[in-house]
């Protein structure tokens, strides 16, 4: 099971989500309580080891805006949340890095669709923590795709179960108040996930 946590905003948990086996780290980059600059995300995925896959999250920006913030922040990923247009991955092929589609069960789930690497699968409000009707797209999106929206260590395991996903990606569940990460919760988190 692969296992993302996203919207790290300080170097302790993303120690803790290194330590306690996080195959990906989130970096938002966009409107969110959990924004970090370029320049914070350049010193938080410094603190990743090479095979924790760091992703810098946009929605909605150019893509020009999106190419510099990745560059500056040397981030390994990324994901373009919401209605990004076809051509938005296109234009960004050349960076080299994992391209990653954040989409809600409506769209185009067909995984690579967009030449896309890796398909999430969210709930309509992005990073809102509300959970929804995972069993939904079941079976709909194969191969790499994570499943996001409104998880935490308490219900990872049965939206594993009704889902099916290759991974899961969780940002508000392993948060004590909106945008305030919490060590524990991103070692629950992980532990429930794999259990
Ligand atoms: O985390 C955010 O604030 C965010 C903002 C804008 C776009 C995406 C964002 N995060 C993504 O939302 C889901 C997690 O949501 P939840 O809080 O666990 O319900 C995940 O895909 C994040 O990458």
């Amino acid at each position: 099971m692969f296992v993302k946590i996203c919207g790290l905003s300080e170097p302790e948990h993303v120690e803790a989500a290194v330590e306690a086996g996080a195959d990906a780290i989130g970096l938002v980059m966009t409107a969110s309580p959990r924004r970090v600059t370029p320049s914070r995300a350049a010193e938080l995925a410094a603190l990743a080891p090479p095979h924790v896959l760091t992703v810098g999250v946009f929605m909605g920006e150019p893509v020009e805006e999106v190419r510099q913030a990745a560059e500056a922040a040397g981030v390994g990923a990324v994901q373009l949340h919401g209605r990004h247009p076809h051509a938005d991955f296109t234009a960004l092929k050349d960076l080299g890095l994992t391209l990653v589609r954040a989409v809600a069960a409506d769209a185009d789930l067909r995984t690579g669709a967009f030449d896309e690497d890796l398909l999430i699968v969210d709930a309509p409000r992005a990073g809102a923590g509300e959970p929804w009707d995972w069993a939904a797209v079941r079976g709909r999106p194969s191969g790499n795709w994570l499943l996001a929206g409104g998880l935490d260590p308490g219900n990872v395991r049965q939206a594993i179960e009704a889902a099916r996903p290759w991974g899961v990606d969780v940002s508000s569940g392993v948060e004590v108040a909106r945008g305030v990460k919490d060590s524990d919760l991103i070692r629950s988190f992980l532990g429930a996930a794999r259990s």
